[in-house]
């Protein structure tokens, strides 16, 4: 390990203080069981399976850090990663930012990760922060899109919506999480953007930094929709039968 890599400790905040309203109605959607187990916890452990993250601050719904502090007391957790929690906020975006100022001075590269996102392999994990320690300051990961894009002219009334473009879809990719940063970069960018944005790294390519793309994994979809719970079971299922666990 050289003196550099030596002096880098890598956080992940994971924002899970949403409701989940396209899941439909119940627990919000980061403390809903997968097979049994919380999403949260899932993501929690999909981030701290990387040995480069040594903490994990969750941000959690904001009247519930206490319950997710407990969630996380009862389930088996990798000793060797740190566990903070911390209320989230009405946005994603803030939500992330108050992961942020619970970071401690010590931290130099930060993953942000969406609970919604539990089954992530640590090799993507890996492949992001590998990226970031190269010397990128915004990594993302993503995958080439399966459908045809049309950008539409979105419909004021009842009438159909028109199509106005089709992009290109070999220019066009479907990004996930954990994004990984810079740490101060990343500070910078939520300090100086205020417009609300879907992703962490689109602050950063406000700032007219270079974002970089390393490959994303089919694994790490959104759970978003109530049939992405079945293919979300179908996948630890499957991991269960050739893994073991
Ligand atoms: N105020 C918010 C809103 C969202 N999130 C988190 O951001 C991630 C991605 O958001 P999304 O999948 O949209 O989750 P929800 O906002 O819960 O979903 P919905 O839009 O269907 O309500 C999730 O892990 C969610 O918990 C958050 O921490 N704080
Ligand atoms: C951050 C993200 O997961 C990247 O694809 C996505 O933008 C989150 O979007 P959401 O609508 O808040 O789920």
């Amino acid at each position: 390990m050289s003196d550099e890599s030596r002096h880098r400790r890598t956080a992940a905040v994971i924002p899970a203080a949403g409701r989940g309203v396209r899941l439909g109605p119940g627990a919000p959607k980061a403390l809903r069981a997968l097979n049994g187990t919380p999403m949260l916890v899932h993501a929690v452990r999909a981030m701290a399976a990387s040995r480069a993250v040594s903490l994990v601050v969750v941000v959690a719904p904001p009247d519930g850090a206490r319950e997710v502090k407990r969630l996380l007391d009862a389930h088996a957790l990798p000793e060797r990663t740190d566990y903070l929690v911390v209320p989230g906020g009405d946005s994603r975006q803030e939500s992330v930012r108050l992961g942020l100022d619970a970071l401690p001075d010590d931290i130099t590269t930060v993953l942000v990760h969406d609970a919604a996102r539990p089954l992530v392999p640590e090799e993507t994990v890996d492949a992001v922060v590998a990226a970031v320690h190269g010397g990128s300051p915004a990594v993302v990961p993503a995958l080439p899109l399966a459908d045809t894009v049309k950008q539409v002219e979105p419909a004021t009334g009842g009438e159909a919506e028109a199509v106005v473009a089709t992009p290109d879809r070999a220019t066009l990719r479907a990004v996930q999480t954990p994004q990984g940063f810079d740490r101060e970069t990343l500070v910078r960018a939520h300090g100086t953007v205020t417009e609300n944005v879907t992703d962490d790294a689109s602050m950063v390519e406000q700032l007219g930094l270079r974002v970089v793309v390393v490959p994303g994994h089919e694994e790490a979809f959104k759970v978003t929709r109530p049939l992405d719970l079945v293919l979300a079971e179908a996948v630890l299922a499957r991991r269960r039968a050739t893994d073991g666990f």
